[in-house]
């Protein structure tokens, strides 16, 4: 089970609802997904005027728990205003915080991101900070009580993979609340990586929306972060630099 703050979830794989080529493949992917949270930027919802066209329509919303993000504030001011709009139009109280320092690279701001999770916190939110893939700062927003924290594998869709796994895996040892993965995702292998990492989940969106056949990626993203998690908690073999035979030929005779 995925933990964050008081609820809990059975998959570890959450989905961003952004870029599908229409509303049935973004249905099906996400049924084929079987994940448990949809994330989605509160800007590009009609919360307050529920007769305009809505980007989920052909989801069944209940089935899931709605993460609200506040993709689009550049300061901690505009994402605490997105997030109490979220709040009060009935949405989960659960908010992923993004606050985007660089228009070309879409990498976060640091400071803004750690102002605004600390402003949210003491609006009573549960928080889950978009971060960069910086150590420090990931255990900077986890002592200020953040409920759980989410480096990105490389910058949002590019596909790219995790590009530094020793720093998600300083941030995962050290994290004493779940850490997901979260942007730059590109393959099922790059899921699965973060998971045997030791990550508590992964957040993607790009590499099911853009796939050219989003269901089956969906699918097998589940599958990725499922296998990814089986072979953490199985626990791997050290990495040696010199071979063992894995048929010992020791009290053999020989022929
Ligand atoms: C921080 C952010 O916006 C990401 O959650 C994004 O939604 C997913 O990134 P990818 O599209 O690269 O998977």
């Amino acid at each position: 089970m995925l933990k964050i703050g008081p609820y809990s979830f059975h998959s570890r794989l959450l989905l961003g609802t952004g870029k599908f080529p229409d509303f049935d493949t973004q249905k099906k992917a996400v049924e084929a997904s079987e994940t448990d949270i949809l994330t989605f930027a509160v800007r590009r919802m009609n919360i307050f005027e529920p007769d305009q066209p809505n980007f989920l329509e052909k989801i069944d919303v209940k089935k899931y728990t709605l993460l609200p993000n506040t993709a689009g504030a550049k300061t901690a001011e505009e994402a605490v205003r997105i997030a109490k709009l979220a709040k009060a139009s009935g949405l989960c109280d659960m908010i992923k915080v993004e606050v985007i320092g660089c228009d070309k690279t879409l990498l976060p701001d640091p400071v803004e991101t750690l102002r605004a999770s600390e402003m949210l916190l003491a609006e009573g939110f549960i928080v889950l900070p978009y971060t960069s893939d910086d150590v420090l700062l990931a255990k900077r927003l986890e002592e200020l009580g953040c409920h759980a924290i989410m480096p990105g594998a490389s910058p949002i869709g590019t596909g790219l993979g995790i590009v530094n796994p020793l720093n998600i895996h300083y941030i995962i040892e050290q994290a004493k609340v779940p850490v997901i993965v979260d942007a730059g995702i590109g393959v099922p292998s790059d899921a699965a990586k973060a998971m045997e990492l030791g990550a508590d989940g992964v957040l993607l969106n790009t590499a099911v929306s853009g796939a050219q056949d989003a269901v089956k990626m969906a699918q097998a993203m589940k599958h990725a972060v499922w296998a990814g998690r089986g072979g953490f908690e199985a626990g791997r073999i050290p990495k040696k630099l010199h071979a063992n035979a894995s048929s010992p030929l020791e009290g053999m005779s020989v022929l």
